[in-house]
């Protein structure tokens, strides 16, 4: 029982700490290598210190990178640190493009041991955690979102700590509930989603933090609006129309809109997104006066979306079909996101309003077929 033993000490150091103690802790339980699921397990703790210079590029993991977001940001975090040192991972298979455009590797993040093997085999040092079930799946599927979100994430955070690796998880507009302030919803407010990702990201949230004030964790989080992209699609959620909107709009010049005319919610182009997080992640630790920050970019309703498109498609036909569950959660979620914080500590900037958003779009979407049917 050393390992008890020792936690044991430590803990008796921490508590007689003034205040939080927090700072003391952290290193106390990094000195010693221990991860929080080696304590308490107890029966394999190891002794182990990686190092690494501060010139060295980053060795980073994207869990769930199949999804709308993590090949993107692969390709970015490649550019900046070599294409051998991002790692894509997913249970699913790659397509062919993805599987020859750098390291892909099969992860089940609810395989606790495979990815602490991934971790030590390929001396990971950031992880880049993607791996969830959007709002409205997860409530067609509250037991997965429950084992993905919120088991997946205890892995991740254990993983994380025990090998001192800086982590990134992000949060979303769907952290906060009907009872939050949602214009503008500041980044301390209440928080009590009515959806099990809100739930699961708000635990998120908290056990991240915890983790960074009781074990040193280097955590990192963002809320994201939703986010917008053209080559890549939504993986179920409740802002998946805004990127719906432009394919049919190209493809059929229709669009049913599952959510009602005037429903406001934050939006962001996904080039923003993955900037953002490529920022925040590389931002100096002592410009972080907190550990989540919102970030925003623009704010509209279906129906101000629709108006954007139809200056490039003035034929675009739109109806309203409202899916219950979506509205519900939309109905509940921010309306305008305030990001002061991000802005001020690490320089926050979006580059995309909502007319560069639209005129974007289109030219990846085929700026053929807006212009032929435009005319
Ligand atoms: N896209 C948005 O608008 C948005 C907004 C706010 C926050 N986020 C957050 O950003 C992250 C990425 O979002 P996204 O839109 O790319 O999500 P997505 O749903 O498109 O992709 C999630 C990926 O997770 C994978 N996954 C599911 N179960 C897994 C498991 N057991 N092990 C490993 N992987 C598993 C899926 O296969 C999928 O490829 C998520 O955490 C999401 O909550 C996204
Ligand atoms: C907002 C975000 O978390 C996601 N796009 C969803 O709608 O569920």
């Amino acid at each position: 029982m050393p390992v008890v033993r020792a936690l044991n000490k430590v803990v008796r150091q921490a508590l007689q700490v003034p205040g939080c103690g927090c700072q003391p802790l952290a290193v106390a339980v990094r000195n010693i290598s221990f991860s929080p699921r080696q304590v308490t397990s107890g029966s394999d703790a190891s002794f182990h210190s990686v190092s690494f210079s501060e010139t060295d590029h980053p060795k980073v993991l994207i869990t769930g990178g199949l999804g709308q977001l993590g090949v993107g940001l692969a390709k970015l975090l490649r550019k900046r640190f070599g294409k051998n040192n991002v790692i894509l991972s997913d249970i699913r298979k790659p397509p062919s493009n993805v599987f020859h455009s750098g390291p892909f590797i099969y992860s089940d993040i609810l395989d606790y041991k495979n990815l602490r093997e991934i971790v030590v085999n390929n001396r990971i040092t950031w992880l880049v955690h993607y791996s969830a079930l959007l709002s409205a799946v997860g409530e067609a599927n509250v037991p997965l979102a429950r084992a993905v979100n919120i088991t997946g994430l205890h892995n991740i955070l254990d993983i994380a700590a025990e090998h001192g690796l800086r982590l990134f998880v992000p949060s979303t507009i769907g952290a906060f509930g009907p009872t939050s302030p949602r214009n503008p919803t500041p980044d301390l407010c209440i928080q009590r989603p009515r959806t099990i990702y809100g739930v699961s990201k708000v635990h998120a949230e908290l056990m991240g933090e915890y983790y960074h004030h009781r074990y040193g964790l280097d955590f990192r989080c963002l809320r994201y609006p939703g986010i917008i992209s053209a080559d890549s699609q939504p993986g179920g959620g409740t802002t998946d129309y805004a990127v719906q909107i432009f394919h049919d709009a190209v493809k059929t010049g229709k669009f049913e809109c599952n959510l009602k005319p005037d429903t406001r919610l934050p939006m962001m182009y996904i080039d923003d997104c993955l900037r953002a997080t490529l920022e925040v992640m590389e931002a100096p630790a002592e410009t972080l006066s907190m550990r989540t920050y919102n970030i925003n970019a623009m704010s509209f309703t279906p129906e101000e979306l629709v108006q954007e498109v139809q200056k490039q498609l003035p034929d675009l036909q739109v109806t309203y079909d409202v899916d219950l569950v979506r509205q519900a959660i939309a109905d509940s979620w921010p309306m305008n996101f305030d990001d002061s914080n991000a802005r001020r500590d690490w320089g926050w900037k979006h580059d995309y309003d909502l007319p560069e958003l639209v005129q974007t779009m289109f030219n990846y979407i085929g700026s053929d077929s807006c212009i032929a049917r435009a005319n």
